[in-house]
């Protein structure tokens, strides 16, 4: 058993909470705050307790520069405002000045460290830096599930020096993404889009005997549709993912998955939203046009495999949702997810942005704060930052 943050004692204490607010961001301004809404109950418990509450989180990849459009500090004042409380903040992370800041505070207050990753040790996971983040506080509590399939000093190496326990969004992200991965409700779903195929195609392998039907979608269907001996044109796809494709269609037969690929497809002259654009089936593909949507037929067929599924997992956008154009594949799954009665989980930066844009949040079972970390975990990986939490 690992220890959560109710076996702690924090009253009085100083915390260390790791939080993910790598939120995304245009010119300074938060555009979904999802982050840091969902650390918000661990922050709030700490700081009724009356320990003095710590807040690290890495910002983007600076990879040790410090970038100052990285910089937290827009993060600071946000959460401020969402607790309606003041959040101090320094401009490091370790080092006299951060320790004579954290000094001044009093039990129940918060301070937000700078950019973590402003010091390249962090991703590195480098034992001093690591003890010099612990000498901070007295305890530590890992709440930042997005950034726990990362060896990172903050988020592992922080738990050889002090005790590191689970904090409430941690904790709800094993839970329903346990209950989907270990216990789910039968018949299950898995739909994977988006445009991180590399990393995503070997979940597909290890979700295929767990799921009744596997929907692809967005850049991930390209390769299954130039394995079906298709034209894909200009669209995105890397070297050797057609051959995966070829595999993963003969593993879901062998597993016994119902595996769906799109049938049609919006196509477009130009990867921006003032491109020419068609609606063919994917036999139709012509050499100067790139994929950027699913089509209606492809709309239909999936929305109506979705229907009899009591459980969903739905990672990586059907297209290009960011332009109107090419959204409405992402918005019929997003419906489809939304109106099922079954347990439905969302997880990754890009499909939480949809899933937030289209309004149908809050008729999803779990939103989940961690797009690669989702799908380590589901791939039934421990993910490094659960494993680094000390035994109760
Ligand atoms: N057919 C496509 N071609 C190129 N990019 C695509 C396509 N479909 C979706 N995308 C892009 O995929 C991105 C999201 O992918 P990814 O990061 O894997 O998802 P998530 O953040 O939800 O895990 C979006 O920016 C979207 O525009
Ligand atoms: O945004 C994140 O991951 P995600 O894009 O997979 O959801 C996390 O903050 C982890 O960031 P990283 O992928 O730079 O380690």
């Amino acid at each position: 058993m690992k220890l959560t943050i109710n076996d702690v004692q924090v009253a009085g204490k100083k915390v260390f909470v790791r939080v993910d607010f790598n939120v995304p961001m245009k010119d300074g301004v938060i555009t979904d705050d999802t982050r840091i809404r969902a650390a918000i109950p661990t922050i709030q418990y700490l700081m009724e307790q009356g320990a003095v509450v710590i807040l690290g989180s890495h910002f983007g990849r600076p990879k040790g520069d410090r970038k100052p459009e990285m910089t937290l500090a827009p993060c600071a004042k946000h959460l401020a405002e969402l607790l309606g409380k003041p959040v101090a903040f320094t401009d490091d992370c370790i080092g006299e000045a951060v320790e004579a800041a954290i000094a001044k505070l009093k039990g129940g207050e918060v301070i937000l460290l700078e950019n973590l990753r402003y010091h390249i040790e962090e991703e590195k996971n480098e034992p001093n830096f690591a003890k010099q983040l612990a000498s901070l506080a007295d305890v530590a509590i890992n709440d930042a599930f997005g950034v726990s399939h990362r060896k990172a000093a903050s988020v592992v190496g922080i738990a050889d020096y002090i005790p590191m326990a689970a904090g409430f969004l941690l904790k709800k992200e094993i839970e329903a993404l346990g209950a989907a991965v270990y216990n789910p409700e039968k018949p299950v779903a898995a739909i994977i889009g988006g445009a991180k195929v590399s990393d995503k195609i070997s979940v597909i392998s290890n979700l295929l005997p767990k799921v009744d039907v596997m929907i692809i979608g967005g850049g991930m269907a390209n390769a299954f549709i130039a394995a079906q001996g298709c034209n894909v044109g200009k669209s995105l796809l890397e070297e050797g993912q057609k051959d995966v494709a070829t595999d993963l269609v003969m593993e879901a037969r062998v597993a016994g998955a119902r595996l769906l690929t799109p049938i049609d497809a919006v196509v477009a002259d130009a990867f921006s939203n003032e491109a020419n654009t068609k609606i063919v089936d994917v036999e139709n593909i012509e050499d100067d046009w790139m994929i950027l949507d699913i089509g209606p037929k492809s709309r239909e067929l999936f929305g109506d495999a979705l229907k009899p599924m009591k459980t969903i997992i739905w990672n990586g956008p059907m297209g290009v949702f960011e332009m109107d154009k090419f959204a409405a594949g992402t918005n019929a799954i997003a419906k489809a997810v939304a109106e099922s009665d079954g347990l439905t989980i969302v997880g990754g930066g890009d499909s939480v942005a949809a899933i937030e844009k289209s309004g149908l949040a809050d008729q999803v079972s779990h939103i989940s704060t961690g797009g690669g970390a989702s799908l380590e975990f589901l791939e039934g990986k421990e993910l490094p930052g659960i494993a680094a939490l000390t035994e109760a």
